[in-house]
């Protein structure tokens, strides 16, 4: 069942890219990975895609850049379907950003710098853009210092920052992220989901995919859950996970503060401001303090009386 109010939203924005009935088996497996996958990516949004192991969301995003091809259906961007030919697939990159989940399929140069700059000497650009371009990068992502550092010596974390600086050092329009905050911890997960509001805000829109459903909730605007190579649920957050039987059926909990907002007396939650469902822990405690406050004050002012 698809949340069809909260897509009459999406559709109100411009598509950026749409897969349509796009079906996919790789060579040799027994089922296939993309079984008539339609799903629109609107223009602008923080999408987020869930679904639980094996449901086929790398296989969306390497369909996505044009590194596998349908073997049925169409891939369009901003409604033109993606061209097979080599000029096309490599306008597409320029355009679709992929940061896979694990860097090391990402990074190829010896040092920062060298990986940084790779995709921009494909384009073949004046080595005075490049170094613009990559001191601009590297100053944005906080990594100057580490310029001539060799990428072995990096962290998972640095490794991952370093991977999302040189995809976004090509300007994507979209910003497509593969299970980007897995083994990092809750402080180098915060800095990045800064970041990812900093590219957001300077206009890049943005499909991450996550087994994480808090960070889901508190961040995307649109979310959409696969199953079997298939969309079967998309709308915003608060609507999704309001689908708690559907969500049961598909193994994904309900988000821990969106549990806690449901728990609480109907009386509470309407004093707190029923119609907007808080997306955080930190955002549910301002706003029950500032009625346990209220409540404060009015006894203070009963008992003077
Ligand atoms: N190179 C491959 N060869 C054969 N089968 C593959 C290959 N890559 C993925 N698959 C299969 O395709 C299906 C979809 O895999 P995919 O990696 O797209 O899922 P996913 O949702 O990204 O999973 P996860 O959350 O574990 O990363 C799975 O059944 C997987 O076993």
């Amino acid at each position: 069942m698809k949340d069809v109010n909260a897509k009459a939203t999406a559709s109100e924005t411009t598509e950026l890219l749409r897969f349509s009935d796009v079906r996919y088996t790789y060579p040799g497996a027994g089922h296939p990975a993309l079984s008539g996958l339609s799903l629109t990516v609107p223009q602008g949004k923080k999408c987020v895609l869930l679904g639980h192991n094996g449901c086929g969301k790398s296989t969306l995003f390497l369909h996505a850049n044009g590194i596998l091809r349908p073997q049925h259906g169409e891939v369009l961007w901003k409604g033109s379907p993606i061209g097979n030919d080599r000029a096309s697939l490599f306008a597409l990159k320029q355009r679709i950003g992929l940061v896979f989940q694990d860097p090391e399929q990402q990074l190829i140069a010896t040092t920062v710098a060298e990986d940084l700059s790779y995709g921009l000497c494909n384009l073949k650009l004046p080595d005075a853009m490049i170094r613009e371009k990559l001191e601009g990068v590297m100053e944005r992502f906080q990594m100057t210092e580490w310029a001539e550092m060799p990428l072995h010596h990096l962290s998972l974390g640095q490794k991952r920052r370093v991977a999302l600086a040189g995809v976004m050092v090509m300007e994507p329009e979209l910003l497509l992220l593969d299970e980007p905050t897995a083994y990092l911890d809750q402080g180098q997960t915060q800095s990045f989901v800064q970041e990812l509001e900093r590219i957001h805000t300077a206009g890049t829109t943005i499909l991450m995919a996550t087994h994480d459903v808090d960070l889901a909730f508190a961040w995307a605007d649109w979310i959409f859950v696969m199953e079997k190579g298939q969309l079967v649920l998309e709308g915003v957050p608060e609507a999704v996970f309001s689908d708690r039987d559907r969500l049961a059926g598909l193994q994904l909990r309900i988000p821990a503060v969106y549990e806690v907002w449901q728990a609480l007396p109907d009386a509470l939650r309407e004093q707190v401001d029923a119609d907007c469902i808080p997306r955080t822990s930190a955002e549910l405690a301002a706003r029950l303090r500032a009625v346990s406050n209220q409540a404060d004050r009015y006894e203070s002012v009963v008992m003077q009386k």
